[in-house]
């Protein structure tokens, strides 16, 4: 024999309470929606019907409850015991069991949150001409129906939802709660929704009221300072017409946290979904917040987020389409607010530009870029210079910016979050963009070599230079080169400083490890880092010609102790004690001895 499932009610209301819904609050909105929804039936035969909803708190009643009026098309006693008395059961869907487009709701179970602050619902409603059926829920799972006498009765068709309050659930009845409430769900409604005789609602959403596009864009600036409590950098008109979606995305003033931003404001069908919805518009586009109103994007049960389903994905990317419009839209007609936008938001745009060529360009074209000739973008620095070489460190790029600038090597600094990965994906924008990333080792070739005559003559110092540094794994080297103010120039590959890292790391290690890490390490002998002394500077003149090696020996040390600092290179325990000694020993020599 078939049976019915039992459904145990505080067992559902319990789910409800703890797992579906975030607040009991959500009862003021799914009153307002059901109220909502039958005053649209109505009006779909009655087009003239009134549209209003009036809640009565108890300071209004006066007998403890709260009451809920509406002027919508009420129940017949058949459809009281279909759709009241089961739960799951609405009639707001269609023969198929989808949501009917007209109406809010589609679960068929919004009333039951009444249960989470009343612990008896009762509900008063007269179909036209019908006798008024009243129908009396409890939370522990009974309900009764019964018809009014014909002289007590509705006098106008509608319905009546009167809850009696739990014990412990008073701050949801205070007359400034439910007005609260009743505004932050209800406001763009397009019914006259009152508490007591104050109207809650503001007529149309602001994005979509007449006039002229500057006045329609002020009204949405002080929108967004009341609503969302700050001044908009500039307002983007939303507009997705298969989600029915009209709304505005104001771009932040503030530079924001990818991760930490703030959720989207969403109504559907103008009643507040939730303020803090998620995955509407691509995460790049992290420097707007939107308000919208949808009528064909779904809610989750819970009617606080948006329902993940091809639809939303189709809207976020075209509501992508449309910020990404207004940028460059921006970028056309006017430079400057361009600029500044990027001023606050670059980290986004530039995240963005990793897979948008469209964004890359945008980058490219204005961004301006520390570089060793000057703030440039991009663009203006492959005009000035053909190609774009790049310091993928802002380290490197403080250690060679001067010294590569003296030898008419422009440099770009790419050592900020994204720069040097958009520089390499440029050449995606054209084949003719060229880009090589600086090799420090390679400033040498550019430095000039000496006269023959002169390095011969210099080679007892650079062998005694040699046996000092020989121990820190660095060879010396002496050149020519402009700036003559800078007396030497510490010079480490890329292919060098790895070795180097893997060194202290090896030395650190275990055995087990290090012997992992020597597999990693470069066969053949090590490319050394170089110290290039510098033979245009005066003091490394005269260096060279010093007759005492002990002396010649501290002169290199402290040179090349300056040169590790200079170039904010890593100084180890060795380097330290070197610079010490250098300094102490130059030191010594400098103050005479007291007899
Ligand atoms: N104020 C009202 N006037 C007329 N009918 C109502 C009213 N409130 C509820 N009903 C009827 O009761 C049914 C169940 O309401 P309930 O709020 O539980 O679910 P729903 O509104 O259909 O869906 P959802 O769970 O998405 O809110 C509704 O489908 C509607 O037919």
């Amino acid at each position: 024999m078939d049976r019915t499932f039992q459904v145990d009610l505080r067992g559902v209301v319990d789910l409800l309470s703890h797992h579906l819904y975030g607040s009991p609050r959500v009862f003021v909105r799914e009153l307002l929606q059901n109220a909502v929804d039958a005053i649209t039936a109505r009006r779909a035969v009655e087009p003239d019907a009134p549209a209003v909803v009036r809640f009565e708190p108890p300071a209004l009643t006066g007998d403890g409850t709260l009451r809920v009026h509406d002027s919508g098309i009420g129940l017949t006693e058949a459809q009281v015991h279909e759709l009241l008395a089961t739960i799951g059961r609405s009639s707001k869907r269609d023969e198929l069991g989808f949501a009917r487009h007209e109406f809010l709701g589609q679960f068929g179970i919004g009333l039951l949150s009444c249960f989470l602050v009343a612990d008896e619902i009762r509900v008063t409603t007269r179909r036209g001409d019908d006798r008024t059926v009243l129908w009396t829920g409890y939370a522990d799972g009974r309900y009764a129906v019964e018809l009014a006498a014909p002289d007590a009765g509705r006098s106008e068709p509608g319905t009546t939802v009167t809850l009696v309050p739990r014990r412990d659930t008073d701050r949801w009845f205070g007359m400034p709660t439910v007005t609260e409430l009743a505004r932050l769900f209800g406001s763009l409604l397009p019914v006259d929704v009152r508490v007591g005789d104050v109207s809650t609602t503001t007529g149309p959403p602001p994005w979509t009221v007449g006039g002229s596009p500057a006045a329609r864009h002020r009204a949405l600036i002080s929108y967004a300072q009341e609503t969302l409590g700050f001044t908009p950098f500039d307002v983007v008109p939303l507009s997705v017409p298969e989600a029915g979606l009209t709304g505005a995305a104001f771009v932040l003033p503030v530079p924001v946290n990818p991760a930490a931003r703030a959720g989207h404001r969403v109504y559907l069908k103008r009643m507040l979904l939730t303020e803090a919805a998620d995955g509407l518009l691509p995460d790049w586009a992290f420097f707007a917040q939107c308000v919208v109103d949808a009528s064909e994007l779904r809610p989750t049960a819970s009617r606080e987020a948006l329902y993940e389903d091809g639809l939303l994905e189709a809207t976020r990317e075209a509501l992508g389409d449309q910020l990404r419009g207004w940028l460059v839209r921006l970028a056309g007609s006017d430079p400057n607010r361009l600029a500044e936008f990027l001023r606050v938001h670059h980290l986004g745009v530039k995240a963005l530009a990793l897979h948008d060529d469209e964004m890359l360009r945008l980058v490219d074209e204005w961004w301006p870029m520390e570089t060793n000739t000057g703030q440039l973008t991009l663009a203006e620095f492959r005009q000035r210079h053909g190609l774009i070489r790049y310091a993928a460190s802002v380290d490197e790029f403080r250690q060679l910016a001067a010294v590569a600038a003296a030898q008419d090597l422009p440099v770009v600094n790419a050592g900020y979050t994204y720069d040097a990965e958009l520089i390499e994906r440029l050449p995606a924008l054209g084949r003719d963009v060229l880009i090589e990333r600086l090799e420090p080792s390679d400033l040498t070739t550019r430095f000039d070599t000496l006269d023959p005559a002169v390095e011969l003559a210099l080679r007892p110092f650079v062998t005694a230079a040699q046996r000092s540094l020989d121990r820190l794994g660095c060879e010396v080297v002496v050149r020519a080169y402009d700036p003559a103010s800078l007396p030497a120039l510490y010079l480490v590959s890329r292919a060098a400083a790895f070795q180097d890292q893997l060194e202290t790391t090896r030395e650190k290690a275990d055995e087990l490890w290090a012997g992992v890490l020597q597999a990693f390490a470069a066969s053949g002998p090590p490319e050394r880092p170089q110290l290039v002394l510098n033979h245009r500077n005066p003091l490394v003149r005269r260096v060279t010609t010093l007759g005492d090696p002990d002396l010649v020996g501290l002169a290199v040390e402290a040179l090349y102790g300056q040169a590790l600092l200079l170039g904010h290179h890593p100084i180890r325990p060795a380097d330290a004690a070197l610079l010490n000694s250098s300094f102490l020993g130059l030191l010594g020599r400098a103050v005479p001895e007291q007899e």
